[in-house]
């Protein structure tokens, strides 16, 4: 599913104009479509009544058309239009006329909500630009009420439920949860990130006629199973270990110990060839001896469990024997590891795909212009806290704009980034962008990070691109979180279990 920000909806109503396809049209069959759409749920729950929340804007007019539609069908329809005396277009008037039972005050919006089977939000759409107050805020707190009283009353939003920005996800306190959302022509990306996922519902998308040439440029897509199926590595009878991949893993210090045991058996639970776990000398014994499978490069130490400044130079002397490299998990924040990394970073052989994770990147973070440095493309993931220390800003600000900043900061830092979190999203340094829209409390426990990373790597040894094992990555991720959860529930689950899960979900994702 394609994904769109508004001000790229703006341009293709625009281009839409100048093929002669007027907003009028538009809205004609977008209100069509969410009174389809309105007509099979009420047949699935025996229901009949609809109220209809119409805005002023042209979301309430997609909500009047679907209102003139259902009542032509012979649904029983009711209207609350607050701004009833707003001037409206003739498309807009002609169904305020043809609607029915239209009324604009609170008091009757409770009457009418009794005994709702269906409400269809349509208050706002992608124009909402302040903060919810007055007779909409009312309207739709009302609405979300009784909702709670009367659990069997469902929610369609049109295009967005109102008060969620369509870009960030972010949402007004008074944002009405919906069970559905119909988004018109193209999916808006804040439906699928941040608050976007707890209050959308289901998302579908109608077709409301915009040519398909139009859409071409659109860059952002929703990571979903076929195109998972699509980029997952193929694996021959005839394989031998050197066939898929070797991963090194530079991981690990005194007090995170297990960052490498999770990383490192990820990879291989995807199914790498051979990874090296490159750890402080002191840690290999008792890393060993949780991963027999992997081979190690025991780095020395300047004191137990801190590699000392010759260990970059050793693991550089093994490198070109490798096919990728992740570096970062649970090597922590000392002079030591901030020399290990960007002596590394800064000698790498041609060729080697790189993964950048955890402490790896806080240490970036402290060079100014680190991309400048760096410059070839590299995976880089980071979760919100990192993402904010590497773009400088705060965490607020970088949730508060999750699509933005990920695009913007992949181009100017010229890598593969992952901003982690409920609705993760990757973007490519030429801006293509993936969204995973999952949210699991799940993986919100200690550990997780080193497994993602480790999945990317095994992914990346089998040949599968920066960008796609990126994709992949985060995807297989969420779906091994998504059976733990059915399975055992959504508290208590390690981050280790999420290994042997693996494989399991793989295997569903190539039979299905
Ligand atoms: N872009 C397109 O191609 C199409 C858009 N359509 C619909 O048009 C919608 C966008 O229409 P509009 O741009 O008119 O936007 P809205 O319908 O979201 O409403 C914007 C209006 O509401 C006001 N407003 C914004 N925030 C408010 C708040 N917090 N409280 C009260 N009023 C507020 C604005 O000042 C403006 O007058 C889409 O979501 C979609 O439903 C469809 O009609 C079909 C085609
Ligand atoms: N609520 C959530 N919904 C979906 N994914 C989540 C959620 N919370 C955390 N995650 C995922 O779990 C992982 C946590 O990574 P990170 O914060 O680096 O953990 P750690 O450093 O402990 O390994 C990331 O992949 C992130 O996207
Ligand atoms: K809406």
């Amino acid at each position: 599913m394609e994904i769109i920000s508004s001000v790229q909806m703006r341009q293709i109503e625009d281009a839409c104009l100048k093929q002669g396809i007027s907003t009028e049209t538009l809205m004609e069959n977008a209100g069509r479509a969410v009174a389809v759409f309105a007509r099979h749920l009420l047949e699935e729950q025996n229901g009949c009544r609809v109220l209809i929340l119409a805005g002023a804007g042209n979301n309430g007019g997609d909500g009047l058309v679907a209102g003139r539609y259902l009542r032509s069908w012979g649904e029983k329809v009711s209207i609350f239009v607050p701004f009833i005396d707003t001037p409206k277009g003739t498309t807009v008037q002609g169904c305020l006329e043809a609607s029915g039972d239209i009324f604009a005050g609170l008091a009757e919006l409770e009457e009418h909500l009794a005994d709702a089977d269906l409400v269809i939000d349509a208050l706002l759409g992608t124009g909402v630009n302040r903060p919810l107050e007055g007779i909409y805020k009312e309207a739709l707190q009302m609405t979300a009420n009784v909702r709670n009283t009367r659990p069997e009353m469902q929610v369609l939003a049109v295009d967005l439920p109102s008060g969620l920005n369509a870009d960030t996800g972010q949402a007004d306190d008074a944002c009405l949860k919906a069970d559905f959302t119909l988004s018109l022509g193209i999916a808006k990306q804040g439906l699928f990130t941040h608050r976007g996922l707890e209050l959308s519902g289901a998302v579908s998308v109608a077709d409301i006629g915009i040519p398909p040439e139009l859409t071409t440029d659109i860059q952002a897509v929703l990571i979903e199973k076929d195109w998972a199926k699509s980029v997952l590595p193929v694996r021959s009878p005839h394989a031998n270990k050197g066939s898929f991949g070797r991963v090194m893993i530079v991981a690990g210090s005194d007090r995170y110990i297990g960052a490498a045991i999770l990383a490192g058996s990820a990879a291989m639970r995807v199914g790498a060839g051979l990874v090296t776990l490159a750890l402080p000398k002191s840690l290999t014994g008792a890393v060993a001896s949780r991963i027999p499978e992997a081979t190690y490069l025991p780095l020395p130490e300047v004191s137990s469990g801190t590699a000392d400044n010759s260990a970059a130079r050793l693991v550089l002397s093994e490198l070109g024997k490798y096919d990728v490299l992740l570096i970062g998990p649970g090597l922590g924040q000392t002079g030591y590891s901030a020399r290990l990394v960007t002596e590394v970073l800064s000698n790498l052989p041609v060729g080697l795909k790189v993964i950048i994770d955890a402490d790896a990147l806080n240490i970036l973070s402290a060079i100014p212009d680190w991309w400048l440095e760096y410059k070839f493309d590299a995976v880089l993931t980071p979760h919100l806290g990192e993402m904010a220390r590497l773009a400088k800003a705060t965490t607020e600000a970088v949730q508060s704009d999750r699509f933005g900043l990920c695009q913007k900061f992949a181009c100017k830092w010229g890598k593969t980034l992952i901003l982690k979190g409920a609705g993760t999203i990757v973007t490519s340094p030429q801006g293509e962008t993936l969204c995973n829209p999952a949210a699991n409390p799940v993986l919100a426990s200690a550990g997780t990070g080193d497994v993602l990373a480790g999945i990317i790597g095994g992914l990346l040894g089998q040949g599968v691109s920066l960008f796609e094992a990126a994709g992949l990555g985060v995807y297989l991720h969420s779906l091994a979180a998504e059976a733990l959860r059915s399975e055992i529930g959504d508290a208590g689950v390690l981050a280790s279990d999420l290994l042997l899960k693996l494989p399991v979900v793989i295997k569903g994702l190539k039979q299905d």
